[in-house]
């Protein structure tokens, strides 16, 4: 299934029509250098394009009042002094005579994407419009709002397709109060944000935009704010918040659709961000959605100002919602104190409505957190002294090109077993020099000629990805910690490159790893195994990875932050048939981890386990991981082992902190 594009440039014809310096980033360019950036990288064409429609008044009155639409229906014929007499009752926002026609078509084409989505003709996509919508409420236009696409979106989902959860993640760098009014009171609709608040400070300066801020009534719980106290944050700010807050709830809460509030001015060079994330960070926080809701990912362009960063974060999130592999992300040096403050503040807020934050840590106690503030912001206006550069000259790399590998996923099978179609089966020519290396390297096996054709071609197969001729691959081997030995001897010593091992079930880890860091292995069992290394981490699970609860805790809190700070060039993973994994939740760990090198991931299976090719070959192929329904409370000594297993790792790994190291 594809995905769709929706884009008419008629949402370029309207703009300011007098002097405002706080509108007057919001230009009709934003929409066509973003069009022109996807046509030129040939992104668009590989879309399915779905025309705009306007949004009826039945449409807009899901979210907005009768007075409120019937004031906007009169701006077409004012005068250009009854437009600005008009606009002064809202705030940051402007008419035009063109723009209630804009507003119909952006919301329209929002409403068109989740038709395209929710009745199965693409699988995701993103609308290319403006207005913007997240700021826009009942009764008020705001933020160069007018109509609330995103909250017409899910309310419309709700009523025309019987959805019943919708979570709506909004990475654009201000809050979207539009979104959060609509919806506070409504558990059926999960609103996430971050944004730039800097305590209260930032633009729009509202008290209800902080982490506190949780909803109301049967909604409690059901508004997450993540503010952003200072400036510059960067990409691993953003990972550690989509890992240890959005992620761990969003799996709870199990949603039907998910809908993208994709703002681009929380990236690098914007200048009402003025943060520090670069573009290709999107196609990190895209892929993460994606195995959520069966894939059902529709995301609306909001914000973004500087003309660089938007087109190259639109590019990156269209490629990936396409399936192309994210490219490996740039030295994650771990969250900033400031982000760290408030992810705790955040995931505190909420202990007490997810279960799988029941066990964050303590709130810091008032005082201490406003006394550290305090401290914080002092600190600041010392060190400070020299003027901050504008955003406007930050420069960046530009994204690495995002070529897809002629062949997706290759297969490694035993004669008599049967190639899922779309998949390449694989063997490798029986390069003598290959077979004799691994004659000396397994005698035990060197008589066994199928296990040495087996793992010539697993040889071959790892050096096609490297050179990123096949992307991903499966292999149904005999012995699977013979064959992982194999692999991890050739690629990471061969081809010194690093290599994330991830087992699940009690596979027998070969031993002999040095601890040079050329491998990073995370072992998912029942067994307690103490710890030998930072590159060896047991994860104990009571009921081993039966409890889905607890394995997906441990694969989003502590397996994916620890994939995205080691920054493998190849990810291994293997099962054994004891491991008790369901089905779905292996699907899900086999997409989550296409996240990492580029998504070359090559999978071993046990020979018995020919039923697991299938499922695993479509996760590989890129489809969405079917959910594994609502996520219970995870067990209490699976939560106390995998606490103490993150408190005593995040030395070593800084993507694991959730909370701000204590301050003497
Ligand atoms: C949904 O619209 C997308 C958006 O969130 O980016 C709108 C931001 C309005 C920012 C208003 N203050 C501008 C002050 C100028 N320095
Ligand atoms: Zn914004």
């Amino acid at each position: 299934m594809g995905t769709a594009l929706i884009y008419d440039e008629e949402m370029t014809k309207y703009k300011l029509l007098w002097v405002d310096p706080a509108c007057k980033i919001e230009v009709p360019e934003r929409l066509t250098v973003s069009y022109e950036a996807l046509k030129n990288s040939g992104l668009a064409d590989r879309c399915v394009s779905v025309p705009v429609r306007e949004a009826t008044d039945e449409d807009i009155l899901l979210v907005h009042s009768e007075e409120y639409l019937e004031a906007v229906k009169k701006t077409p014929y004012m005068t250009l002094e009854d437009l600005k007499e008009f606009t002064l009752q809202y705030g940051d926002v402007y008419f035009h005579p063109n723009i209630y026609h804009c507003a119909k078509l952006a919301a329209g084409a929002s409403l068109q994407l989740v038709d395209s989505v929710m009745t199965g003709k693409v699988r995701n996509g993103m609308a290319l419009v403006r207005p913007p919508g997240h700021h826009s409420m009942r009764s008020a236009a705001s933020g160069f709002c007018v109509f609330n696409n995103v909250a017409i979106a899910a309310q419309y989902a709700k009523l025309k397709h019987g959805v019943k959860r919708v979570l709506i993640v909004d990475w654009d760098v201000h809050h979207g109060q539009g979104v959060q009014y609509s919806f506070e009171d409504d558990p059926g609709v999960l609103y996430f944000s971050w944004h730039r608040y800097e305590h209260q400070k930032f633009w729009p300066q509202l008290r209800e935009s902080d982490y506190d801020n949780v909803g109301k009534e049967k909604g409690e719980g059901f508004n997450i704010n993540v503010p952003w106290n200072k400036v510059g944050m960067k990409n691993s700010d953003y990972l550690s918040v989509f890992c240890h807050m959005l992620l761990p709830v969003a799996y709870e809460f199990n949603p039907d659709l998910v809908l993208v509030c994709a703002g681009f001015d929380s990236a690098i060079g914007d200048p009402e961000g003025e943060m520090c994330a670069s573009p290709d960070i999107f196609a990190h926080l895209t892929h993460l959605l994606m195995n959520l809701a069966g894939g059902k990912v529709c995301a609306v362009l909001e914000g973004g100002y500087n003309l660089t960063s938007l087109p190259q974060s639109v590019c990156q999130t269209v490629h990936t919602l396409l399936g192309d592999p994210a490219p490996r992300p740039a030295n994650l040096d771990g969250p900033c104190e400031s982000a760290l403050e408030s992810l705790h503040c955040s995931r505190s807020a909420h202990r007490k409505y997810w279960s799988c934050l029941k066990h964050a840590a303590e709130h810091p106690s008032s005082d201490v957190s406003t006394k550290r503030l305090k401290l914080a912001e002092e600190e600041e206006k010392v060190e400070n002294g020299e003027e901050k550069e504008k955003a406007e000259e930050e420069v960046w790399p530009e994204p690495p090109k995002r070529v897809t590998a002629p062949v997706r996923t290759a297969l490694v099978l035993p004669d008599g077993v049967s190639c899922p179609d779309r998949c390449k089966l694989f063997s490798s020519s029986k390069d003598p020099v290959i077979v004799n290396k691994l004659r000396e390297n397994f005698p035990r096996d060197a008589a066994d000629s199928d296990a040495l054709t087996t793992l010539s071609s697993l040889v071959a197969l790892v050096e096609k990805m490297e050179k990123n001729e096949i992307c991903n691959g499966l292999a149904l081997v005999q012995d699977v910690s013979m064959a992982m030995t194999c692999v991890v001897q050739h690629a990471a010593i061969a081809l010194s490159n690093r290599v994330l091992v991830v087992c699940v079930g009690d596979v027998l880890v070969p031993a002999h790893y040095k601890e040079d860091g050329t491998i990073l292995l995370v072992h998912f069992s029942n067994k307690e195994e103490e710890q030998k290394s930072k590159y060896h981490i047991p994860v104990c699970l009571k009921k081993g990875c039966s409890d889905v609860s607890g394995f997906m805790q441990a694969v989003l809190g502590l397996l994916l932050p620890l994939g995205y700070e080691y920054d493998p060039s190849l990810v291994l993973l293997a099962r054994t048939p004891d491991s008790g994994l369901c089905d779905g939740a292996w699907q899900q760990l086999t997409g989550l981890l296409q996240g990492l090198a580029q998504g070359h991931t090559l999978v071993l299976l046990q020979e018995g386990e020919r039923a697991y090719v299938g499922p695993t070959a479509s996760s590989l192929l890129g489809e969405a991981a079917p959910s594994v329904g609502k996520i219970k409370a995870p067990l209490l000594e699976d939560v106390e082992s995998m606490e103490g297993l993150r408190t005593r790792l995040q030395v070593d790994w800084k993507l694991l902190q959730t909370t701000a190291p204590e301050t003497g």
